[in-house]
């Protein structure tokens, strides 16, 4: 059914309707906002213990490296002595200076160690041999390898946890034909061989650490370093390599159980402002409802929901203005139901606002988009025609409107008929809104003194 400006939309809705949906909006972009930070976070807590786990790694590697490049050095000092190396014990101190990390120095011609520096600390290594009870075919590599063997963690001789590089030295005897001379050696204490890679500051920054390695003597995992806080949380794993070996540094977050209550804290959050934009929204709809009502009851009728005297009056003005200027006319249309009394005096009047309900209903159905039809008290209503083409135009609508009039109204299992008396004044310049009214009244009477159920257009 069309309403055309006769009705307020009066809100249907139930006001807690728009705070729920507001509420659950602000739930989802908010615990969205708190996932894509968290996994943000935690994609950057990745990254950033990945890094670290690198470099700490590459540090390790940078100063084993270093501190068993010293048997090369041994090495060429072999060469050059044609296997032998003049004051051993003092060239063996200058290098412990030069090569951080090494503990021992020592010259183990055919396998056997015969010099090491420092000399005191480590006589317990004199005279062992390293090739004792092996195959020395299988245990003597090729020239070609070059390579210092890195052979720990091992439990050292000297007592301490360590490891051995050994450099196996081939000299060419006058023939030109290279023999196996013997093993340069680079002795490593721990956790002095690696010192230098600070693995302590990650506990600083809030990490925890292990190192570990495969012994090849027990072929078991030896822990070599680790942190005083254990291993929690995500764990980020790089291979070290060690010499021509490969250890395991492991690192963790000490702070993964914060997790736990950061989510727990962005979540009361979440819930908190959801809940608190879901009440501003139910206070704003509430207020917004009230001024609708208010503004609803001051301006449209309580029992048809039509507009009431005072919107008809102020919508005639401005339909007056608009005529003003010829283009359209106006008609103002004085409505009064024949025998309405009787409808309440036999039926009751509740039966009789119904009627007045069902009355406006049709009437409605009877205007245009831009006409008003207002109740303008008891049985009486007043249609505004604007914008009206022809007279004719406006006789199809008064036509219209006494047709629907008169349809019967079913009240109670009951047929009940009535009527309508129109009384018609068209706008002219110079008529003001109160005279056309009054036109349009008098000629309504004229209606009824004609016997009703008629139209009249006054003179
Ligand atoms: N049910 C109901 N009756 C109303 C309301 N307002 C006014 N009335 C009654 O409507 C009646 C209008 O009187 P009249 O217009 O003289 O009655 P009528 O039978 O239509 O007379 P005619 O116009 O000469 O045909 C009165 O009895 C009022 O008491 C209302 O809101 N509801």
């Amino acid at each position: 059914m069309r309403l055309p400006l006769m009705f307020t939309a009066h809100p249907t809705s139930p006001t807690w309707r728009l705070p729920i949906i507001v509420f659950l909006l602000t739930a989802m972009v908010g615990g969205w906002i708190c996932f894509k930070t968290e996994s943000n976070r935690r994609e950057i807590e990745m990254a950033r213990a990945n890094q670290l786990v690198s470099s700490y790694a590459t540090a390790i590697t940078r100063q084993f490296d270093h501190a068993l490049s010293a048997a090369n050095a041994l090495a060429v000092m072999v060469h050059q002595g044609k296997g032998r190396v003049a004051e051993f014990p003092r060239l063996a101190k200058y290098m412990l200076n030069m090569y951080k990390g090494a503990y021992a120095l020592s010259l183990a011609p055919d396998g056997v160690v015969q010099q090491i520096e420092p000399a005191a600390s480590n006589s317990c290594v004199n005279g062992h041999n390293m090739l004792a009870g092996m195959d020395r075919a299988t245990l003597i590599p090729t020239m070609d390898q070059n390579v210092v063997e890195f052979y720990g963690p091992i439990r050292l001789l000297q007592g301490p946890m360590g490891a051995i590089g050994k450099l196996p030295v081939f000299l060419k005897n006058a023939e030109g034909k290279a023999h196996f001379w013997g093993y340069t050696l680079v002795t490593l204490k721990f956790p002095d061989a690696f010192s230098d890679a600070h693995l302590e500051n990650m506990e600083a920054r809030g990490y925890s650490y292990r190192l570990t390695g495969r012994n090849p003597q027990t072929s078991r995992v030896e822990l070599i370093s680790a942190s005083r806080k254990p291993m929690q949380g995500r764990i980020y794993t790089r291979q070290v390599k060690v010499g021509n070996d490969e250890w395991t540094l492991e690192v963790s977050k000490k702070d993964d159980w914060q997790n736990g209550t950061r989510t727990l804290v962005a979540a009361v959050i979440v819930i908190i402002s959801s809940l608190c934009m879901g009440w501003f929204t139910y206070v704003l709809v509430a207020v917004v409802r009230s001024r609708k009502e208010l503004q609803s009851i001051a301006q449209y009728d309580a029992l048809t929901g039509l507009p009431n005297r005072r919107l008809l009056e102020s919508h005639l003005k401005h339909a007056i203005a608009g005529a003003a200027n010829g283009e359209h006319q106006v008609a103002v249309c004085f409505l009064d139901l024949d025998g309405f009394k009787e409808i309440n005096d036999s039926l009751g009047h509740a039966a009789g606002d119904y009627l007045l309900q069902q009355m406006s209903l049709r009437l409605s159905n009877c205007m245009r988009t831009t006409d008003m039809l207002a109740r303008f008290g008891g049985d009486e209503f007043v249609v505004v025609l604007s914008e009206l083409h022809s007279i004719d135009e406006c006789e199809k609508i008064l036509a219209r409107m006494i047709n629907a009039a008169q349809e019967p109204v079913e009240i109670n299992g009951k047929q009940v008929v009535v009527s309508a008396s129109i009384g018609v004044a068209m706008y002219q310049p110079g008529i003001g809104r109160d005279e056309l009214m009054q036109r349009a009244d008098a000629a309504m009477y004229q209606a009824k003194q004609l016997g009703k159920n008629k139209y009249v257009f006054a003179d």
